[in-house]
């Protein structure tokens, strides 16, 4: 007779594929109920942007579905992302689970058009997202994601004054954009960098998140430091182009990173090839092919994807629709979608392992 144990014990040879364990060692299979051949149980993984959530659905159904006395197999998903793993002398913020920086080498490689695309596209797949925005520079995120008129509101609450996060797309917002004066020279921005990041991690109401992603300025300074030595991590993306000079900046930034601590999940290409608008099924490889790649092998880091330059990306950032919202079967969305998955995936097998 099929009980739950012998199910359990069918779908023990079961992997996460990311995190190489069986599914029933890892406590992802509950609620098993067999019921007038009606097997049914929740497959709970550990993200909601899981990339390879077909595949373990297919592979449980698989192993159950000739067992004695089953009929017919139904699997609810869901998920609970894991905790990054917490860090001696770094405080991290209550509610949020997972901390990711992204951070480029110079200025104008697409970080931000990255960093608020890959925060809609994890709330897209039902994680809750916040944004914050540290990037002195140019604090675009807010017209990125249609809040260029937010402001961010002051609550009173029981640990005093807390900021309440813009909100739209899916996405908790707070961003330097709505404190400073962006017509202030960056020399007197630069001094209040450390102070507002501290705030915008710890007095602003971010409630429970999976996912933090913070847009970093370009480089290796302050703001870096202030954040790595202030909470936990679970890494960092950095945004580079194909350009040789750009990635010389991206070496820079990954030595930066190693040396505090904070893992590098990968890094990200943008505008690797061009894709006219008229002709979406051609691509251009201005600066020739297979760069990311090879750099990404010769500096020991995954390649999480290559995102094509495409008008509508630059539109979709300019209109306030980030271009996963906007376009998702575009080339660029799809890349961006598919690196938000794997960066996912990156974080809850750092918080796992
Ligand atoms: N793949 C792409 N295709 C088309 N346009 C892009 C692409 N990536 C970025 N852009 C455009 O390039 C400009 C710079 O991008 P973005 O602001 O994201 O860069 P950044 O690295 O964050 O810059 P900054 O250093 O100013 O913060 C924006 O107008 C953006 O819409």
């Amino acid at each position: 007779m099929t009980d739950t144990n012998t199910i359990l014990e069918a779908l023990r040879p079961v992997q996460d594929p990311e995190l190489q364990k069986s599914l029933v060692e890892l406590n992802m299979i509950r609620n098993i109920s067999l019921e007038n051949g009606d097997l049914s149980f929740t497959l709970v993984l550990t993200t909601p942007a899981c990339p390879l959530k077909e595949m373990i659905v297919d592979d449980c159904k698989k192993a159950v579905q000739d067992l004695p006395g089953v009929e017919t197999v139904e699997i609810e998903v869901s998920s609970e992302t894991p905790q990054q793993k917490s860090v001696p002398d770094r405080e991290s913020v209550p509610g949020v689970k997972n901390i990711i920086a992204v951070s480029s080498g110079k200025g104008g490689v697409g970080k931000s058009s990255v960093a608020v695309n890959l925060a809609v596209s994890l709330a897209q797949s039902g994680a809750k997202v916040g944004l914050l925005d540290a990037d002195i520079y140019g604090p675009n995120a807010p017209s990125m994601l249609g809040l260029a008129e937010a402001k961010v509101r002051v609550q009173e609450s029981p640990k005093g004054e807390v900021l309440e996060p813009a909100f739209n797309h899916g996405v908790k917002l707070v961003s330097m954009g709505f404190l400073i004066d962006t017509d202030q020279p960056v020399v007197w921005r630069g001094p209040m960098l450390n102070g507002i990041i501290r705030q915008f991690l710890y007095q602003v109401n971010w409630g429970e998140l999976d996912y933090m992603v913070v847009d970093l300025p370009p480089g290796t300074g302050d703001a870096q430091l202030t954040l790595a030595q202030a909470v936990p991590m679970s890494g960092a993306v950095i945004v580079t182009t194909p350009q040789d000079v750009s990635l010389m900046d991206a070496r820079r930034g990954l030595k930066m990173f190693e040396q505090l601590g904070v893992t590098v999940l990968g890094m990200v290409e943008n505008m690797s090839y061009f894709i006219p608008p008229d002709l979406p099924d051609r691509r251009y490889d201005l600066f020739g092919s297979g760069g990311g790649e090879k750099a990404a092998k010769e500096l020991n880091v995954p390649l999480l994807g290559c995102i094509p330059l495409e008008i509508s990306l630059r539109e979709g950032g300019d209109c306030g629709i980030p271009i996963v919202v906007s376009h998702p079967n575009s080339a660029s969305a799809s890349a961006l979608s598919a690196i938000a998955q794997q960066v996912a995936a990156k974080a809850s097998v750092a918080a796992l392992t």
